[in-house]
């Protein structure tokens, strides 16, 4: 390892006096123009995960839904996963070292981590449409050669795309071909097959209007629409042509907003959906015929995809074979929550020989054990008829989700082939069930790691008095619940509340907002009632 390199280097990425940063559930995000030292450490942290890991690291440059002068950075780990937690402290570490400790510090983190500075590096690169992102991802090449790291930089991606990519390398192409034309080619292949079995091919199940956010999106979605045209047409909205990244648009803006974007031609009962700035979320909607506007957002997707596995599971059904907790997909599908973030939710979905994980803002998968990929090809074969038909979907809808993340092209050719193949509208799909009527605020404070929570973030344990006060309050509403959080990705603290009515719910969330000023340290003006209401 050339550390002269690195200092000498490292003077061309200087980092502006006193910035701290920290490597959070999204990597580094902030605006850009801070960004430049990070990305270049940040190809220095991807060579060491690399010669760790002796595999190839991903490095993604992006702000997925924050403004166009936002900017970040993410690491993806060998299975396309995020970053490994002690490696989230590097990273947060080498990002605040200052000029002089830089050696130190990457020192430090190779011994610690038993890094064999001999071993070879491969980083491969990918980022969004931001106009800072091609300068930034530069930088990160600057880190990468510094130290000796080969590389392959894909240029503009989704941050899913990447994701993929990282998988498939270090799966020796078995998952796929690491290139757009594979990826392209994977899940098109993966989405015909299963909308082949489709009877219902009338026009209402085949066209869909999609809102890319003026992002990546809009991009990789035009290529690969030709692939798949044959069982979908897509309409693209918002394709960067002419609006600003996520201003007014995107699937952030329309769950938070609980409105359509701005941009969008929508007709009554229209399939309309959004993706975010780098295309790994998706929310659906559609106007009723009075105008309404209704959301379908990850709740729902989840669910959607659960039923419908679960009906194939049945289907198929392997009797003895059948683990314990698949069987239990007879009756019920298990619920679990995790601490905010997909890096919980891919965990503990990981832990079942299928997990189906969402958000509710839309960023989610479905992941499938080998050993079941393995059961299902083989029963492909070996089972007739019906049987058959039913692991045959099974084993072309694991081909269509991505495996490394949640995915909004993956995910909206899932829902696609599970709504014409259940012959389901939109409005049926959203009639599966009726959501609580909810609220999302959020409130500014001092500092908002006076917050800490337990249970999934469900219970405050800290500041003293929080909880209790959160208690009372829901006591008052009829099937109510609020729950607290100092949100990961923006100073503010968060503050969720639902009840049996839409008043209800928004004065709970006012009510629980007021507490968490008085006992949390607000700053600002007090929260007034509908104040900041759908923010
Ligand atoms: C309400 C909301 O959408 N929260 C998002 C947001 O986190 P916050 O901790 O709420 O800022 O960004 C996270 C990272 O992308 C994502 O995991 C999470 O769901
Ligand atoms: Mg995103």
């Amino acid at each position: 390892m050339d550390l002269g390199a690195v200092t000498k280097h490292s003077a061309s990425h200087a980092k502006p006096n006193g910035l701290i940063l920290q490597y959070g559930t999204a990597g580094f995000r902030t605006k850009a123009e801070h960004l430049d030292h990070v990305m270049f450490r940040m190809g220095l942290l991807a060579v060491l995960r690399s010669k760790q890991t002796k595999s190839t690291i991903g490095v993604m440059v992006t702000a997925s839904h924050n403004p166009e002068e936002d900017n970040g950075v993410k690491l993806v780990d060998p299975l396309g996963e995020m970053l490994a937690p002690s490696w989230e402290e590097h990273a947060t570490c080498l990002a605040n070292a200052e000029e002089q400790d830089m050696q130190r510090v990457l020192i430090d983190i190779s011994k610690k981590e038993a890094v064999n500075l001999q071993q070879d590096a491969f980083i491969v690169i990918g980022r969004d449409t931001r106009s800072s992102s091609e300068k930034l991802s530069q930088s990160v090449i600057d880190g990468v050669t510094v130290l000796g790291g080969q590389f392959h930089d894909y240029g503009l991606l989704t941050t899913p795309q990447l994701h993929y990519m990282v998988y498939c390398r270090n799966t020796s192409g078995r998952y796929g071909k690491a290139t757009t034309e594979g990826y392209y080619q994977k899940l098109s292949k993966a989405f015909l097959e299963l909308t082949k079995q489709a009877s219902c091919s009338g026009d209402e199940y085949r066209s869909l209007k999609v809102d890319c956010a003026n992002g990546i999106g809009a991009l990789k979605l035009r290529e690969m629409e030709h692939y798949f045209s044959q069982g979908l047409s897509v309409q693209l909205f918002n394709d960067g042509t002419k609006g600003k990244l996520n201003h007014l648009c995107g699937a952030d803006f329309v769950k938070s907003h609980q409105k359509p974007p701005q941009g969008m031609e929508m007709k009554s009962n229209e399939r309309c959906c959004s993706f975010d700035g780098d295309a790994d979320r998706i929310v659906y909607y559609y106007h009723d015929a009075h105008g309404r506007f209704h959301l379908v957002d990850g709740d729902k997707i989840a669910t959607l995809i659960s039923s419908f596995l679960k009906e194939l599971l049945l289907e198929v059904w392997w009797g003895d074979w059948l683990p314990c907790e698949t069987r239990l997909i007879r009756e019920i599908v298990p619920v679990y929550c995790t601490k905010t973030g997909v890096k919980h939710l891919h965990h503990k979905a990981q832990e079942f020989d299928i997990g189906v994980y969402f958000e509710a803002n839309g960023h989610g998968t479905a992941l499938f054990s080998t050993t079941v990929e393995m059961k299902i090809k083989q029963l492909a074969e070996e089972l007739e008829d019906k049987k058959r038909k039913a692991a045959k979907m099974l084993e072309s809808i694991i081909d269509l989700f991505n495996q490394a993340a949640g995915d909004a092209i993956s995910d909206m050719l899932v829902i696609e082939a599970i709504l014409a193949l259940k012959g389901l509208t939109v409005q049926q799909w959203d009639a599966l069930y009726t959501d609580l009527p909810n609220r999302q605020l959020k409130v500014k404070v001092a500092d908002r790691r006076v917050i800490s929570t337990t249970d999934a973030e469900r219970q405050a344990v800290t500041p003293p008095g929080l909880q209790e006060a959160i208690n009372d309050l829901v006591k008052k509403y009829k099937l109510s619940r609020a729950f607290v959080r100092p949100s990961g990705t923006e100073d503010v603290v968060r503050i969720y509340a639902e009840a049996d009515s839409q008043e209800s719910a928004d004065s709970l969330a006012h009510e629980v907002s007021l507490a968490v000023f008085q006992l949390a340290g607000g700053i600002g003006e007090r929260p007034q009632p509908g104040w900041m209401a759908g923010s």
